[in-house]
């Protein structure tokens, strides 16, 4: 398919003369860059407290994030809520400004000078998540989606044209332009924002959750449609979703993320239907439950992505981790262990309740308490020095003295999980966990 609307020579928001399709190295010369390489990108949010407002520490919502968007590829971007996807497309687009790390767009740096940034936004587009805060409610459709032509400074009657030609690539008929967001459907209004995101001839198209709150049957249509867009304009398209299907059937790759980093990447076939990150096999397993006392099911997730401003130390999933390893010699297997931690980051938290146990063991006796606790949290009773130092950890809590308990827990019961952050290697296909692979 060739590209259907070609500006006129000389208007803004030409096609760039330099992007072939296909997106191919130059025959016979060196493979050409990916269009976007991102590398170790960082948004750090300071906390501030006190009168002065001094500065305390940091919200790491994206720590040190790196992928590439090959020219004509669609990269998913999967992780609960909280884990830092919206915030990665941002930093990436310089609508906020990164703490740290780099992002180059078709070989040049952006960010160091203006030139990168503005090459960046001219040649990119976003289609956001909800169409009907997007869509200026009292603009008609074809108003909204000739919006950055007209700031662009085309001529009305151009915009007339080219909004004609986007409504019927996308799929929506004449009569479709003059209607306002009120009188679409959502999948109409889906159809209006991309036909806006595709006005100025982009190479790059950030999808926010594209199909999120949409009919199975509509969902499916609208990414039908992007795949077609996507091919006839060689788009490269970065595809952010928890929604795990949406992703296998729309994108070549996939990049999983937790916790403000990436803990997984590869083709979405080998990702999806082999993860290799016990964080992707429970969201290719699972429907994530928001009650974080539901305690842990074999392979689902229970509770929510950890506080940004203060990440477990170690593998950052290990919190949540259906198959945390287990200390070394303690006997104990991963749900066991899981309970154990479960009980120190309540500790840590001050999250313990001696009031609710008190109720549970209809009583305030230190034993009646210590039994109300261990089966508050389904702790296990190890042999040896891991059972008495948990013990000796249930002691401390029922006397009120959390840090001491966490403070034991965390010593008797290392594991590679608690300890050693895990790196994503580069490669095919890279998974960042402790576990050991086959
Ligand atoms: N301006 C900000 N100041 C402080 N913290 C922020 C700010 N923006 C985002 N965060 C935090 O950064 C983390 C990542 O947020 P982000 O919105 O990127 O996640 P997400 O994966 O896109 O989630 P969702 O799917 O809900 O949009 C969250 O804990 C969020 O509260």
């Amino acid at each position: 398919m060739s590209r259907p609307d070609d500006p006129a020579d000389g208007e803004p928001g030409d096609a760039d003369p330099n992007r072939t399709a296909g997106g191919a190295g130059v025959a016979g010369g060196p493979e050409r860059e990916p269009l976007v390489v991102v590398d170790g990108l960082e948004k750090h949010y300071p906390v501030r407290s006190g009168v002065l407002r001094r500065r305390t520490g940091s919200v790491r919502a994206v720590d040190g994030v790196s992928f590439e968007i090959g020219r004509g590829e669609a990269l998913g971007l999967i992780g609960e809520s909280g884990s830092g996807k919206s915030t990665v497309a941002e930093t990436l687009l310089h609508l906020q400004e990164p703490t740290g790390g780099t992002v180059r767009f078709d070989g040049t740096p952006v960010g160091d000078g203006a030139d990168g940034v503005e090459e960046l936004r001219r040649r990119t587009a976003m289609v956001f998540q909800d169409p009907s805060s997007s869509l200026d409610p009292r603009l008609t459709a074809g108003e909204s989606a000739a919006e950055p032509l007209r700031v662009r400074g085309f001529a009305r009657r151009r915009r007339r044209e080219r909004v004609a030609t986007l409504f019927e690539r996308v799929g929506l008929s004449a009569d479709h332009r003059d209607r306002y967001p009120h009188e679409l459907s959502g999948g109409q209004k889906r159809r209006v924002g991309i036909a806006r995101a595709l006005a100025l001839d982009p190479a790059f198209v950030v999808l926010d959750e594209p199909t999120a709150a949409l009919d199975v049957s509509v969902q499916a249509e609208i990414l039908d449609l992007l795949g077609e867009l996507r091919e006839a304009f060689d788009l490269s398209l970065l595809f952010i979703s928890h929604d795990v299907s949406v992703v296998r059937r729309a994108c070549d790759r996939v990049a999983v993320m937790y916790a403000g980093e990436l803990v997984e990447a590869g083709p979405t076939a080998a990702v999806l239907d082999d993860p290799a990150h016990p964080y992707t096999r429970a969201l290719a397993a699972a429907v994530p439950t928001p009650d974080p006392r539901a305690g842990r099911p074999e392979g689902s997730l229970s509770g929510a992505v950890p506080d940004p401003a203060d990440p477990p130390g170690g593998c950052r999933f290990h919190t949540r981790c259906p198959e945390v390893i287990p200390p070394d010699g303690s006997g104990l297997t991963s749900a066991e262990y899981g309970a154990v931690i479960d009980l120190r980051v309540d500790l840590a938290a001050g999250d313990v309740d001696l009031d609710h146990l008190g109720e549970r063991a209809d009583g305030t006796d230190p034993d009646a308490l210590a039994r109300a606790l261990r089966a508050e949290y389904d702790l296990p009773d190890p042999d040896g020095d891991a059972g008495r130092a948990l013990a000796a950890a249930v002691d401390d809590a029922v006397a009120g003295d959390d840090a001491a308990a966490a403070d034991r827990i965390r010593e008797a019961f290392g594991s590679p999980c608690v300890r050693d952050h895990p790196e994503l290697e580069h490669g095919e296909h890279v998974s960042a966990c402790h576990l050991p692979t086959e």
